[in-house]
């Protein structure tokens, strides 16, 4: 069965500034990712994967170009509608964890579930966010606050709140960034069994090995998408896609396969 697109991405571009002082983060852009799939996006630094990330996320908006995400254009979606949309679609994992200093780790994962609208009391809420932080290692540590936790702890609570809401679609820049090898790979792991259970995932990542385990590799350079590797084969992306044509036109290696 084919994968329909939850991620619809053309010719997205985000810039900063104009004429010779313009930065450019994420340049023209075409870009397809599909319903459960795990998407690792990879590149030097300062090629743009922060800012692609953050654009398919709904935290940013593009200059110019279109962003359809779970069947809603949110390039130029108000912001009071685009929180609400990420509220309901999204979880995130900042590459700085945005943790809230003064809410212990379990009710900064509550917090996102109040927030996501669910219909359930505190209590109900608190139990998941507890084993949520359980499934990331951090059972015995719920009720410390996030000064009390070290680096990789604080990016454990980051993850638990990313996931706890069930979202659509997870985001998640440098999710392993701060923890060592067996952490990385019990995260890894947790956000793969979510891609299994329906959950887009797109993951920002230095780390070859966690990028290699995704369905799909998006390398950047310079604000553009270069290669897609899906299934250990490398795709260069020119002679893939015909000028004018969307990646969902590409073959099916390209925009991924299958339905979950
Ligand atoms: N707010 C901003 N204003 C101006 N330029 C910016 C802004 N944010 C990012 N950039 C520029 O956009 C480009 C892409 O940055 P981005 O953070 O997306 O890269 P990255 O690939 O995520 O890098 P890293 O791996 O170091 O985190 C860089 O040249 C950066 O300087």
């Amino acid at each position: 069965m084919e994968r329909t697109p939850l991620i619809s991405a053309r010719d997205l571009t985000r810039r900063w500034g104009s004429g010779d002082s313009a930065q450019l983060g994420v340049d023209q852009v075409d870009l397809s990712i599909g319903h459960g799939e795990l998407v690792a996006i990879t590149g030097p630094s300062g090629s743009g994967k922060s800012t692609l990330g953050a654009l398919i996320a709904g935290i940013d908006q593009p200059t110019s170009g279109s962003l359809v995400v779970d069947g809603e254009r949110i390039d130029q979606m108000r912001n009071d509608a685009l929180a609400r949309w990420r509220g309901r679609t999204v979880g995130i994992v900042f590459q700085d964890f945005h943790l809230l200093p003064t809410l212990t780790a379990v009710e900064n994962v509550e917090l996102a579930l109040k927030l996501s609208g669910t219909k359930i009391g505190r209590r109900e809420r608190l139990h998941r966010s507890a084993q949520m932080l359980c499934a990331v290692g951090l059972g015995q540590k719920t009720k410390r606050l996030p000064s009390q936790l070290s680096g990789g702890e604080q990016q454990r609570v980051a993850v638990a709140r990313a996931i706890v809401t069930r979202p659509k679609l997870i985001v998640a820049d440098e999710p392993t960034g701060s923890l060592d090898r067996a952490a990385g790979e019990q995260i890894a792991a947790l956000l793969t069994r979510e891609a299994h259970d329906g959950t887009t995932v797109v993951m920002i990542t230095h780390d070859e090995a966690i990028a290699d385990g995704a369905d799909r590799r998006i390398g950047m350079v310079d604000g553009r998408v270069t290669m897609h590797t899906a299934s250990g084969v490398d795709l260069l992306l020119a002679p893939l896609v015909q000028p004018g044509a969307h990646p969902t036109d590409a073959p099916a290696a390209l925009a991924g396969s299958g339905a979950r």
